[in-house]
């Protein structure tokens, strides 16, 4: 009975720290605190060890985080690349010290104490001095060869003062301005900041373009050398002086202790120094000076035992939780952000904080009125971690997440069952227009690539454009005024603008971005409908009776077609003379084994429309006239492909014959 219950713990504490592997490791975006993270854990490894009958070799205790990447080559460590266990509090790292001198029946034990640098861990090896390989620590088995981008940071030397064949271990991590600099990049470019330095780092490392990597100024400390012994070395502390005197970058804040007082006055030191240092670690790492003991201490699946991450205490403050109110970001999706009595953390002063989600809230039952804990994720974004509720009055107000959105005061639900984030569903929610624009003008949609991300935003916030059917009335006066574009840009837009009104209906129906439909769905529905207005007044028995098209797709396309600003869009997409027809007829093997090559402008349709329309019919579209070509199509001012179809003989149409074929 109790044992079923110890069972279902067990189970739901390693769902638990899975998922957060995941946020963690993958998306790189953590919704608890490390030290969070770290209790579920202990209780975890408590629990295993107290009934291992319930142990398993897939417990997350027995693996190190973190995985492999794809794009990489995958090459075996020379000996595994093990994580650390580790702990907060004075008590445990004495009783560390007491087991250590109890296996290694000695009375004092030195230690090497240095800091934990906040980054990702890397194997590098040198052969006679050179620069050999560099692998990330992967699964601890195994890691990703990474060597181009360990190459560009500028701290790692391609060669030791010494022609050593040494692999040495280290951290790569991003300085605290830098990490500061690339989050407001990011912003500006529209994407989600880094949480902290380490996913930072990590993001920067797993690139696959080492140029990129070369721009953001990663650094690193040395602190492992593989078989020490081969060079005469006995202890950690000779280790350190010895990766110095091979040109390698070592932190110069270690320090040697005789006994564990002088480490915890250490570790208390460093909670001093731990903002002003220009990077982050988050602990002091304690390692047995002695290499001899190594082995005597041996390690566990996932950490050595003669060594110990001794963490340092999250920075937090307590403060209460005035209000809740709701973000609407580009996407549409509606985050809460609690709003705060100022308090300062940090040395700044915090007044709105992250409250991830609405499943966040419910979890860690947050209420209007709570007195809270907050902490800086990674020094930078502040978020809510826990409520104080012994400090509870009564009066608290549970959170509601919002009915209507708080832009645009259109319906908010989830887009599927799966989704953790309530969005805005209004197609033409002002707070979408961005995104959606980036959509429009996308090579799936209109295609005009002049106007990139930046000069959308430009465009919204300058109210030049209000909804996307007015990127087809921008005049030279309103390109003009948007700084930073030239004469010969105004005119390379406009010209594009232009071509974009003669866009096949499949991809102006994915430029209006009704929810739920893709290029797939949009193809399928210009098969089945003549135009637009034909799609508009489309019932839902007749939608649902499209193969491709289910009762969802459908409905979303009715909700979208029923809302008045779309009558107005597809109105002023009308008058502005953008192609609302389709031109697709239906599928055939007319032109079945036929090889078109098109040269010239034709006057009814875009060169992709002609190309998908013999496809349609079974045909081939290739770029060169050959002596397999069977017809050249020839538009306005035709190229050299016509002479040359001329010398071999090639069958050549017009615009008029070539819709005759197809319709014939
Ligand atoms: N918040 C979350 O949701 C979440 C999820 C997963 C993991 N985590 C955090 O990540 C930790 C697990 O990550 P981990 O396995 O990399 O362990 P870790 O970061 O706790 O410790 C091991 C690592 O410390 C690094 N290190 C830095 N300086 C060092 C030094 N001087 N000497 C030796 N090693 C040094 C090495 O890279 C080594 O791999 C957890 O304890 C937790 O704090 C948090
Ligand atoms: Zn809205």
């Amino acid at each position: 009975m109790d044992k079923e219950k110890i069972k279902k713990e067990i189970e739901e504490l390693r769902r638990k720290i899975e998922y957060h592997n995941y946020r963690y490791y993958v998306l790189a975006d953590p919704v608890i605190s490390d030290e969070e993270y770290d209790k579920l854990m202990k209780r975890l490894t408590e629990l295993e060890k107290k009934y291992p009958e319930f142990m398993s070799p897939n417990s997350p205790t027995q693996k190190v985080g973190g995985g492999l990447i794809s794009g990489f080559r995958t090459l075996p460590h020379s000996i595994p690349m093990l994580s650390l266990d580790n702990t907060y509090n004075e008590e445990e790292i004495k009783e560390f010290d007491r087991r250590v001198k109890k296996l290694l029946n000695v009375p004092e034990v030195e230690y090497v104490c240095e800091l934990k640098i906040d980054g990702v861990s890397v194997a590098i090896r040198y052969e006679e001095g050179k620069f050999a390989l560099a692998l990330s620590r992967g699964n601890g088995i195994e890691g990703d060869d990474i060597s181009e981008n360990v190459k560009k940071i500028k701290s790692i030397p391609l060669r030791l003062f010494k022609p050593l064949t040494i692999e040495v271990r280290g951290e790569i991590f991003m300085p605290v301005d830098e990490f500061k600099r690339y989050n407001i990049q990011r912003e500006e470019e529209g994407l989600q900041p880094f949480a902290n330095p380490r996913n930072a780092t990590a993001g920067t490392l797993r690139q696959l373009d080492s140029s990129i990597v070369a721009k953001r100024k990663l650094d690193s400390f040395i602190y492992y050398i593989v078989e020490p012994e081969k060079y005469g070395l006995k202890t950690q502390w000779e280790a350190l002086k010895f990766l110095k005197e091979l040109g390698l970058k070592v932190n110069p804040l270690s320090k040697l202790c005789n006994n564990i007082e002088c480490v915890i006055e250490y570790w208390k030191e460093m909670i001093q120094q731990r903002t002003k240092l220009g990077y982050w670690a988050d602990g002091v790492v304690v390692k047995v000076n002695n290499f001899d003991y190594y082995k005597v201490l041996g390690e566990t699946a996932k950490a050595p035992r003669w060594a110990i991450a001794f963490k340092f205490p999250a920075i937090k403050a307590k403060t209460k939780l005035l209000n809740v109110e709701f973000n609407v970001g580009r996407t549409g999706t509606i985050t809460p952000v609690a709003i705060l009595e100022p308090v300062t953390l940090e040395g700044t002063i915090v007044k709105r904080a992250s409250l991830h989600n609405f499943d966040y809230i419910k979890e860690k039952d947050i209420k209007i009125g709570d007195f809270v804990y907050i902490e800086k994720a990674g020094g930078i974004i502040p978020q809510v971690i826990s409520v104080i509720k012994e400090l509870r009055t009564g009066n608290e107000k549970e959170v509601q997440p919002p009915k209507k959105c708080p832009v645009c005061g259109g319906p908010v639900g989830k887009l599927s069952e799966m989704e953790v984030a309530l969005r805005c569903l209004n197609p033409h929610c002002p707070q979408k227009l961005k995104r959606h624009l980036e959509i429009f003008v996308s090579r799936s949609a209109f295609d005009i690539s002049g106007i990139g991300e930046k000069l959308v935003d430009k465009f919204v916030d300058a109210k030049i454009i209000n909804d996307i059917a007015d990127i087809f009335y921008l005049t030279p006066f309103d390109l003009a005024q948007i700084s930073g574009v030239g004469q010969k840009t105004i005119a390379n837009i406009l010209k594009q603008i232009e071509k974009a009104k003669k866009t096949p209906l499949h991809k102006v129906i994915v430029g209006l971005g009704i929810p739920m439909v893709g290029e797939k769905t949009a193809k399928i529905l210009t098969e089945h409908f003549k135009n637009i207005d034909d799609l508009a007044n489309a019932t839902y028995e007749k939608l649902t009776s499209i193969d491709g098209i289910g009762p969802e797709v459908a409905k979303s396309i009715i909700d979208y077609f029923q809302n008045e600003k779309t009558k107005e869009i597809i109105k002023k997409l009308k008058k502005a003379g953008i192609n609302l027809e389709s031109k697709v007829v239906k599928k055939g093997n007319k032109l079945k084994n036929l090889t078109f090559v098109i040269t010239g402008t034709l006057k009814k349709y875009t060169r992709e429309e002609a190309k998908e329309l013999i496809e349609q019919l079974g045909g081939k579209v290739t770029n060169s006239v050959t002596s397999k070509t069977d017809y050249l199509i020839v538009g306005e001012k035709p190229g050299s492909k016509l002479d040359k179809a001329r010398q071999l003989g090639i069958k050549i149409l017009n615009e008029e014959e070539f819709e005759k074929l197809i319709n014939s």
